[in-house]
C-alpha cells in the first residue's frame, strides 16, 4: 500500500505559512489535498482564510482546524486521531499539508510519523520551512544579549538562550526545504545576507528557495520524498535532551473581543503604537467595520500592519471583532486589552 505523502509547513509567527498554502491550494494541479491547521491563539484565523479561498482541491471537509494549544505539545491527543481519521476515509487525500503554528517545533510532529499506525500509512515527504525575510535582517531572530542578560537576573533558572533564536534555529535544522519568503521587503544585498545566515542553519544540501508572498513551484514543494521521518537523528533540536518535549511559557497569548469599530485608520494606529510599545509580535484577527457589509481581516507581523475585506458578514454570524495578540512572556494583556477596547465599541 502506498503512503500518503504529508509535508508539515513551519516558520514563525507571521513567516507566511497560510498564504504559502493558499497558493499551493490555488495550484494544486488536480491533487486532492487534505489540511490540518494549527493556531497557537484561539480564534482559527487561519482556517477562516484558506476556507475563503472556496477551492476545489481543498473543500472544506477536507480542512481541519487544531486551534487549542500548539500541534507539538498535543500529537497524542490531538493530532494523531486527526491523522488516524484522515487515513481511515474510504478515499484519502492524495496528498495532507500540515500547518504547524508559529511557535511549534516540527520535529515532535515528524516523530508522529514514526507511531505504527501512522507509519504504515503516511509518510513526511519533507519539513518545509518559512522564512521571514524582513524579520531575520530586522535581528528579530539573533539573541539581544542585553536582553537575555536582564531575564537571567529576572529569573535565575532560565537554562535556556532567547526563545525566539531557539524556535528559529530548531525550525531551520529540521527542515528539508527553506522557503526565504517577503523578498520584495528586502534589497538584494540584504537577501544575500540573510540567506547567508539561514544556510547556516541548515542541514547540508537542503534547498533554499526565495519567494514573494510564498509563490513556489507547487512541484518543488510536493514532492521531496525525504521520508523525514526515517531521518530524526540528523535533524538535531534544542529540546532533544527533553524528550522533545517543550512549553510554551516563553509566549503569551490572548484574544480581544469587542462591537464594531468606527475608522479602519483610528484602530490600526492604536495597534502599531500598542505594538512598538509592547513589542507584540503578531496580531490576527476579523474586525466588523461600521456601515461595511463586509469583514475586514487585520494582519501584523512586528510593526507591519495590513488589512482587507475578505467577504460580506454570513447571515448567521454575530458583526463582531476578535483579535489575537501574540507576544514573549509578560505581555501587559490588561494595558492592551483596555487600550484596544477602547476603540472597538
Ligand atoms: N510583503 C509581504 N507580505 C507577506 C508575504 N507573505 C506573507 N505576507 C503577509 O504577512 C502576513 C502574515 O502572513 P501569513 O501567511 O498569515 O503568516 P503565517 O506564517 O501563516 O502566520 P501565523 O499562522 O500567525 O504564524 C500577512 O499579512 C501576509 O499578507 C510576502 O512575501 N511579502
Amino acid at each position: 500500500m502506498s503512503k500518503v505523502p504529508t509535508t508539515v509547513v513551519t516558520g514563525f509567527l507571521g513567516a507566511g505559512k497560510t498564504t504559502l498554502i493558499r497558493h499551493l491550494l490555488q495550484n494544486a494541479r488536480g491533487r486532492r489535498l487534505a489540511l490540518v491547521i494549527n493556531e497557537f491563539g484561539d480564534v482559527g484565523v487561519d482556517g477562516e482564510l484558506v476556507k475563503g479561498c472556496n477551492d476545489e482541491a481543498c473543500p472544506e471537509d477536507d480542512i481541519v482546524e487544531l486551534a487549542n494549544g500548539c500541534i507539538c505539545c498535543t500529537v497524542a491527543d490531538d493530532f494523531l486521531p486527526t491523522m488516524q481519521k484522515l487515513l481511515d476515509r474510504p478515499n484519502p487525500p492524495d496528498h495532507i499539508i500540515i500547518e504547524t503554528s508559529g511557535l511549534a517545533l516540527p520535529k515532535p510532529l515528524v516523530k508522529a510519523f514514526q507511531w505504527p499506525d501512522i507509519r504504515t500509512r503516511a509518510t513526511v515527504d519533507g519539513v518545509v520551512a518559512l522564512i521571514d525575510a524582513d524579520a531575520v535582517a530586522a535581528g528579530r531572530f539573533a539573541t539581544d544579549e542585553a536582553a537575555l542578560a536582564a531575564a537571567r537576573a529576572a529569573d535565575p533558572n532560565l537554562d535556556h538562550d532567547s526563545p525566539l533564536e531557539e524556535l528559529f534555529e530548531d525550525q531551520l535544522a529540521c527542515a528539508d526545504m527553506v522557503v526565504l519568503n517577503k523578498t520584495d521587503l528586502v534589497d538584494t544585498a540584504t537577501l544575500a545576507r540573510v540567506e547567508a545566515q539561514v544556510e547556516a542553519e541548515t542541514r547540508a544540501g537542503v534547498k533554499i528557495v526565495r519567494a514573494d508572498h510564498g509563490a513556489v513551484d507547487v512541484g518543488a514543494l510536493l514532492g521531496i520524498t525525504a521520508a523525514a521521518e526515517d531521518s530524526l537523528d540528523a535533524r538535531p533540536s534544542h529540546h532533544d535532551g527533553e524528550g522533545g518535549d517543550h512549553d510554551h511559557d516563553d509566549f503569551d497569548s490572548f484574544v480581544v473581543t469587542g462591537g464594531e469599530v468606527g475608522e479602519v485608520e483610528a484602530l490600526t494606529a492604536r495597534l502599531g503604537a500598542l505594538i512598538a510599545a509592547h513589542d507584540i509580535l503578531r496580531v490576527k484577527g476579523m474586525v466588523a467595520v461600521n456601515g461595511k457589509q463586509s469583514r475586514l481581516i487585520v494582519q501584523a507581523v512586528g510593526p507591519r500592519i495590513q488589512h482587507f475585506y475578505d467577504r460580506a458578514w454570513m447571515p448567521a454570524e454575530i458583526r463582531r471583532t476578535q483579535l489575537v495578540v501574540i507576544g514573549q512572556k509578560g505581555l501587559d494583556r490588561s494595558v492592551i486589552a483596555s487600550d484596544l477596547r477602547d476603540i472597538l465599541g
